[in-house]
C-alpha cells in the first residue's frame, strides 16, 4: 500500500467517519460540478459517431458432436471422440454433450406422469437443452466413504494431481475436531444450513501501472471483515479533509489474497452442497476494470474440479454427470458464447421453470476441457469502447455448472437436474449511470444494465427476507436466474474494488450496492451480526468438502419436499412487469429497435403538498424492525425513483438538444440568422439543466436524510 501521500492527508485536521448504509448509483448524481460538463457532451455527442463495437467474432466451437448437429450418431461419436483428442492434447477423455440425439431416447419408457424433456420437439423447443426440473430421490448405492476422497484420483479424468484436498485438510485439521467431522453424517443438514444463504465479500485489487503512473494514492485500508475508504474531500474554503468511510462485509480480502483463497472463501462450503438439490448463484460486482473477470475466471474451474472429484469418488457410479453451459445477456437478449454468440430464447415450462431453449451444454469430466470452454466463452463476450475504460465487458456472463443424475437402472432416460452453480461475472457497474459520455448504443445499453443490477439486488434483498414476491421479472438476468434464487438456494456475491483515489466515487458506490444487500438481510443487519455471520461460514470452510456430504442419499425428503413446496408456491402471475422496450444491438451499422424508457412523472415522488415523501420518515426512536424494513424498503424504491427521474431527465435534455441541434444545421443558411436558434437553445438548456439541478439537490438531501435514518436504526440495535 502506498501509503505515504495518503497517510499525510489522513492525518489531517479535518477528518469525518460516517458508517454507511448508501445507495447505489447516489454519487454519481450529486456531483454538481459535472452539469455542465455532461451537457456540453450531450450536444457534443450527437455529433460525434462512437463506433459500437459488437462482439468480436470467433471461430465457431471444435464439433463436438453436440446433438442436433446432424449426422447419425456413430459418425457424430467418432467425430466428437477425434475432436476431443486433439483438444486434449491426444489423451482420450470422457467430455459429451448433453442433449441426446432424439433417436437415443426412449419416451415410452417413461414412467406415466415424469416429465420428460423428450417430450418437446428437439429443434423447435427443446426444454432438456436446459433441464431444471430436479431429480427425484433416488436410492444411493454406495455408502459414503471419507476417505475416498483424498485417494489420488483414477485414470485419466484427473490431470491436475495435486493433493489438493488432503493439503487443505491438513492445513484445516486443527480447526476441526475429528468427532465432528464423523459425527458429522447425523448433522448434514445443518453443516448444509451453516453455509450463509448469502455471503458479500469484497476483493480490493491492486493499484494498476496506469493508476501509480497517476500518482493515485490507495485509499483502502482493510483489517479482517471491513474496510475504510479514505476520500478526499473539499471544504467550501477549498482546503482540503478526508472523509472516512467504513464498511463490514462477511470478509474483506486485500490485494495480497490470491485466487486460490478467494476461491475457498467463496464457492469452496458451496460445492458439496450441489449434490444435495441446491442451486447456487456467485456473482462479482463491481466498476469495468475493478477484476472482477479475474476474480470470477478462475472460480469454475476450481470448482468443476472439486465437483469431479467429488463424481469420482464419494459419488462414483452413481450416474452424476456434470454439464457446461455458457452464456451472455447483452442488452436484455441472451447469447450462447459457445455456439457463435447464437440467439437464445428463454421459455418457461408448465411448472414455471426456467428454459433456456437452443443453450448448448457440453457433458465434461476433464478440467482441462472446462478450461478451454471457459477461454472460448470469454473470448467471445462483448466489448466495446467507452469514454471511461479502453475495453470493457458490457454484457453479463454467465457461466453454469449442472450437476445431474441418471436414473439408475434407466440409462437411456435423459440425466435429471441436482444441483447447479451458476457463476455471473456482471457488466461494469459504473454503466449504469454512464448516460452521457457515449454514443446512443452505449447509453441504451448502460439503462438495460443499471435495470438489471437494480433487479439484481432486489431480488437478493427479497429472498433474504423471505418476501412472497421476489420481483424476478425486473430484467432479463433475474428472469434467467429464477431457478436460482428459490428453494434451497445460496449466493455469494463478490464485490470488486480498484484501490485508487480515482475510482473513489465507484468504489464507494460498489460498497453501498454491496452493504445494501448485506445490511439489508436477515440477521445481519449489525456489526455483531456481521461478524458472527463471517464466523460461521469461516467454520463450514474449515470442514472438508466430505464432512458436509450425506451419508445415504444425496437427496433427502426434507430438501426434496422444501423444492415441491418452493416450486408450487412460487406463483408469480401478479409479479410486478417491468416491461421495457428494449435495447436494440446494432445490427449491420443499424440499431434495430429503440429504447424507450417508462415515462416517470415528477409527481409520483411527490406528495400532493408538495413535500416530498421523505419528510414522513418515521421518528428514529420508535423504529421497530418490521416498520424499518418497509420504511427502508419504500425510501430504497423512492430513491430509485428519483434516479430513473434523474435519468429521463437527462434522456429528455439530450433529445432536445439533439433537436435543436439540427435545427441548427438546417438554419446554417446564407441569409439566415442562427442568432435566433442560439438563444432559443442556451434557453432550454439553461431551464433543462436547473431543473436538472434541482434534481439532484434533492436527491443529495433524500441520500443524507436516508443516511441518518440507517445510521440511527443500526445504532437502535436492528
Ligand atoms: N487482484 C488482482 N491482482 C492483480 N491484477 C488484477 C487483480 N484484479 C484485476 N487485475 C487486473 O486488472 C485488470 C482489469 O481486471 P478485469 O478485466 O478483471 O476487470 P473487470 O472488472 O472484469 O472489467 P470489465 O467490467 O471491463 O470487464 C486486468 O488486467 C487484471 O489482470
Amino acid at each position: 500500500m502506498n501509503g505515504m501521500g495518503r497517510q499525510g492527508q489522513r492525518s489531517g485536521a479535518g477528518t469525518t467517519a460516517t458508517v454507511h448504509h448508501q445507495r447505489q448509483h447516489s454519487d454519481n448524481f450529486v456531483d454538481t460540478s459535472s452539469n455542465g460538463r455532461w451537457l456540453q457532451s450531450a450536444g457534443l455527442q450527437h455529433l460525434q459517431n462512437f463506433s459500437s463495437n459488437g462482439a468480436s467474432s470467433i471461430p465457431p466451437l471444435q464439433d463436438y458432436n453436440f446433438y442436433g448437429g446432424g449426422g447419425g450418431l456413430g459418425q457424430g461419436m467418432r467425430m466428437y471422440r477425434n475432436a476431443q483428442r486433439g483438444f486434449n492434447g491426444g489423451a482420450e477423455l470422457y467430455t459429451e454433450p448433453s442433449t441426446p440425439p432424439v433417436s437415443s431416447r426412449q419416451t415410452g419408457e417413461r414412467k406415466s406422469g415424469e416429465e420428460s424433456p423428450t417430450e418437446f420437439s428437439p429443434g423447435l423447443l427443446d426444454l432438456h437443452s436446459f433441464d431444471t426440473e430436479l431429480l427425484p430421490e433416488l436410492p444411493v448405492s454406495n455408502m459414503y466413504d471419507g476417505s475416498s476422497l483424498f485417494q489420488p484420483g483414477r485414470g485419466r479424468s484427473f490431470d491436475d494431481t495435486e493433493p489438493y484436498v488432503a493439503s487443505k485438510l491438513a492445513a484445516r485439521a486443527p480447526a476441526v475436531p475429528e468427532n465432528n467431522v464423523l459425527k458429522s453424517f447425523a448433522a448434514d443438514k445443518e453443516k448444509t444450513s451453516s453455509v450463509a444463504k448469502i455471503k458479500v465479500v469484497v476483493r480490493k485489487r491492486p493499484l494498476n501501472k496506469k493508476e501509480l503512473a497517476k500518482n493515485e494514492e490507495d485509499i483502502i485500508d482493510t483489517h479482517n471483515n471491513s474496510l475504510t475508504v479514505h476520500e478526499t474531500k473539499l471544504k467550501v474554503d477549498l482546503t482540503e479533509y478526508v472523509e472516512k468511510h467504513e464498511f463490514v462485509f462477511d470478509a474483506v480480502l486485500d490485494e495480497e489474497v490470491s485466487n486460490d483463497e478467494v476461491y475457498h472463501e467463496t464457492v469452496e462450503p458451496i460445492v458439496p452442497i450441489i449434490f444435495q438439490r441446491t442451486k447456487a448463484t456467485c456473482f462479482a460486482y463491481g466498476q469495468t476494470g475493478s477484476g472482477k473477470t479475474y476474480t470470477m475466471k478462475p472460480l469454475p474451474l476450481r470448482a468443476s474440479r472439486d465437483i469431479l472429484r467429488l463424481m469420482q469418488h464419494t459419488y462414483r457410479n452413481q450416474g452424476f454427470q456434470l454439464l457446461f453451459s455458457f452464456f451472455e445477456i447483452y442488452g436484455g437478449k441472451l447469447y450462447d458464447l459457445l455456439s457463435d454468440r447464437k440467439k437464445l430464447c428463454m421459455r418457461e415450462d408448465g411448472k414455471q421453470q426456467v428454459c433456456i431453449v437452443g443453450l448448448q451444454e457440453y457433458r465434461v469430466s476433464d478440467v482441462k476441457m472446462i478450461e478451454e470452454l471457459i477461454e472460448r466463452g470469454n473470448a467471445t463476450r462483448s466489448t466495446g469502447t467507452t469514454g471511461a475504460n479502453e475495453e470493457s465487458s458490457r454484457s453479463h456472463a454467465i457461466l453454469q455448472l449442472a450437476v445431474k443424475r441418471t436414473v439408475e437402472g434407466n440409462e437411456t432416460k435423459p440425466p435429471r437436474l441436482v444441483g447447479k452453480l451458476s457463476f455471473i461475472d456482471l457488466a461494469g457497474s459504473e454503466r449504469g449511470a454512464d448516460t452521457t459520455d457515449n454514443d446512443k448504443q452505449t447509453r441504451m445499453e448502460g439503462a438495460e444494465i443499471n435495470k438489471s443490477l437494480l433487479a439484481l439486488k432486489e431480488c437478493i434483498r427479497a429472498l433474504d427476507n423471505d418476501k412472497s414476491h421476489i420481483p424476478f421479472r425486473g430484467s432479463k438476468l433475474t428472469e434467467v436466474l429464477r431457478d436460482s434464487f428459490v428453494g434451497n438456494s445460496r449466493t455469494v456475491m463478490i464485490s470488486c474494488i480498484s484501490p485508487s483515489s480515482g475510482s473513489c466515487e465507484h468504489t464507494l458506490n460498489t460498497l453501498r450496492y454491496a452493504d445494501r444487500v448485506k445490511s439489508l438481510s436477515k440477521g445481519n443487519t449489525s456489526k455483531k451480526d456481521a461478524l458472527s455471520s463471517t464466523l460461521n461460514l469461516k467454520e463450514s470452510i474449515a470442514l472438508p468438502l466430505s464432512s458436509v456430504l450425506p451419508v445415504g442419499s444425496p437427496l433427502d425428503d426434507d430438501v426434496t419436499d422444501a423444492w415441491a413446496e418452493q416450486d408450487e408456491g412460487d406463483d408469480f402471475e401478479d409479479a410486478e412487469e417491468y416491461e421495457l422496450e428494449k435495447p436494440a444491438r446494432r445490427e449491420n451499422g443499424k440499431l434495430v429497435a429503440a429504447y424507450n424508457p417508462p415515462p416517470i412523472a415528477e409527481d409520483k415522488f411527490r406528495k400532493p403538498n408538495g413535500q416530498t415523501k421523505f419528510s414522513n420518515l418515521p421518528k428514529p426512536t420508535n423504529i421497530k424492525k418490521s416498520e424499518s424494513d418497509d420504511d427502508l424498503s419504500s425510501l430504497l424504491k423512492e430513491e430509485e425513483d428519483l434516479v430513473s427521474a434523474h435519468r429521463k431527465q437527462v434522456e429528455d435534455t439530450m433529445k432536445i438538444v439533439k433537436e435543436e441541434m439540427n435545427l441548427l444545421v438546417e438554419a446554417d443558411q446564407p441569409g439566415n440568422q442562427l442568432d435566433d436558434y442560439i438563444t432559443r437553445l442556451n434557453a432550454i438548456l439553461s431551464q433543462k439543466a436547473a431543473g436538472i439541478l434541482q434534481l439532484q439537490n434533492r436527491l443529495a438531501h433524500f441520500q443524507k436524510r436516508l443516511r441518518d435514518h440507517n445510521v440511527l436504526v443500526s445504532s437502535s440495535g436492528y
